[in-house]
C-alpha cells in the first residue's frame, strides 16, 4: 500500500488519540498532530508517534472545538500536498470534519472503517445499510478528510522516549464563532467501552431505569464495563450516548461481550463483531441475538442476572 506525504491527526478526545496517530503512520510518511490543551497533551502525541506536534494552545472556556477549524485549515493548507487529515467519530470530531472540508474543498468520507492510499487517490471503506454491506468511496481532492470509525486502528502505545518541541499556532478566529453560553457536567460514566475487556450490556429487556443496578452488579462480579443498546441511551436516556453499542455507537472489542435483554438487531451486533464471545440472555427463545451468540441462556434476565451475580462471586 502507497502512503501519503503527510497525515494530519486531531483528537478532541484524549482516548482516542492513540487510535489516530496509528492511522497515521500506517497510512502516512509523516504524521502531523494538532493538540489543543497543556504541556502535558503535546508530550502525549509525541509519546504516541507524532513526528510533528502543532499546539493550538490550552482550552479556552468559552471557545468550542469546532472554532478552530479555521486555524488548523489554514496550517494545513499551507503544508504538503497531497494530504489526508484523520479525525475520531466524536461528535466534535465529525463538526470539524464538515468545516474543514468546506474550508480546504476536500472530500470527506465519515465511519471509515479501512483506508487505503490508491494512485488516484485515498480510498476509505464505510458500512452502509445498517451495516449489512460496505460502501467504498475514492477521494480525489488534495487534501482528504476522513473520520475514523472507533476501532479502525489498534492504538498506538505510549513510548516516553520519543519527545519533540511543539510549532506553536496562532489563532485565526473564525467568521462567525460558536458561542458557548453555559456549561453542564454531563450525566453518566466516562468509561471507555472500546478499551474494555469485558462488557456486560442491556437493551429494553431492563424495565427501569433502576434495575440497571442488577447488571451494575454482574459487572462488579467480573470486572466488566456497563453498555447499553440504543434505546436505552437514546430513547430511555437512562445511560449516557457514549455507552451504546452499535453501528452509530460505540464499537467494543472486548473478550467477553454479555448481553442482556437485547433482541439483537443487525444495527446493534454490527458493533459486538469484534467481541471473541457473545453471551446472550433473552426471555425469546427466537430472539435474533441467539443467532450471534456463542453462549445463549433463554431466561428472565430479572432471574438469571442474580444466579450468575451468586456464581460468580
Ligand atoms: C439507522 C439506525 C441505526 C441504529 N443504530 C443502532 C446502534 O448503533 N445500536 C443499537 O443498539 N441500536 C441501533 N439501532 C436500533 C436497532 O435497530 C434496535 O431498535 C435496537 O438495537 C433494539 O434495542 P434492544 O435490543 O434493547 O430492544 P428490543 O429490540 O426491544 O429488544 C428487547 C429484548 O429484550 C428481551 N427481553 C424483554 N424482557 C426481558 C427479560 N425480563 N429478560 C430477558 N430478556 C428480556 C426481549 O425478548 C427482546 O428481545 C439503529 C437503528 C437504525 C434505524
Amino acid at each position: 500500500m502507497s502512503t501519503v506525504s503527510n497525515v494530519w491527526v486531531f483528537s478532541d478526545a484524549a482516548s482516542r488519540l492513540p487510535e489516530v496517530i496509528a492511522g497515521g503512520k500506517q497510512l502516512g510518511d509523516k504524521v502531523s498532530a494538532f493538540v489543543l490543551g497543556s504541556q502535558d497533551d503535546v508530550a502525549a502525541a509525541f509519546s504516541f508517534g507524532a513526528d510533528a506536534v502543532y499546539s493550538l494552545g490550552e482550552k479556552v472556556a468559552d471557545r468550542v472545538v469546532e472554532d478552530y477549524a479555521a486555524t488548523m485549515a489554514q496550517v494545513i493548507a499551507e503544508g504538503d500536498k497531497p494530504a489526508l487529515v484523520l479525525l475520531p467519530a466524536t461528535r466534535r470530531g465529525k463538526a470539524l470534519a464538515s468545516l474543514l472540508g468546506v474550508r480546504l474543498d476536500a472530500g470527506v468520507v465519515t465511519e471509515a472503517s479501512e483506508i487505503s492510499v490508491e494512485a488516484d487517490g485515498i480510498s476509505a471503506k464505510h458500512m452502509v445499510y445498517g451495516g449489512l454491506a460496505l460502501g467504498e468511496e475514492k477521494i480525489t481532492s488534495q487534501v482528504a478528510v476522513v473520520i475514523l470509525g472507533s476501532g479502525a486502528y489498534q492504538a498506538a502505545e505510549a513510548d516516553a522516549s520519543k519527545t519533540g518541541e511543539a510549532v506553536a499556532v496562532e489563532y485565526v478566529a473564525p467568521k462567525a464563532s460558536i458561542k458557548c453560553i453555559e456549561r453542564r457536567e454531563k450525566q453518566g460514566s466516562t468509561v471507555d467501552l472500546d478499551r474494555a475487556k469485558r462488557v456486560v450490556a442491556i437493551g429494553r429487556g431492563i424495565a427501569k431505569q433502576e434495575d440497571i443496578a442488577i447488571a451494575e452488579e454482574l459487572c462488579g462480579a467480573i470486572e466488566a464495563e456497563l453498555g447499553c443498546s440504543r434505546p436505552i441511551a437514546e430513547g430511555e436516556k437512562w445511560m449516557a450516548r457514549e455507552q451504546y453499542v452499535g453501528i452509530s455507537g460505540v464499537m467494543p472489542k472486548p473478550e467477553v461481550y454479555l448481553a442482556l435483554g437485547i433482541s439483537g438487531q443487525i444495527q446493534h451486533m454490527v458493533g459486538v463483531s469484534g467481541a471473541q464471545t457473545i453471551v446472550a440472555v433473552n426471555k425469546d427463545k427466537n430472539a435474533p441475538i441467539f443467532q450471534f451468540a456463542d453462549y445463549g441462556i433463554v431466561g428472565d434476565l430479572y432471574k438469571v442476572v442474580p444466579a450468575l451475580v451468586n456464581a460468580f462471586k
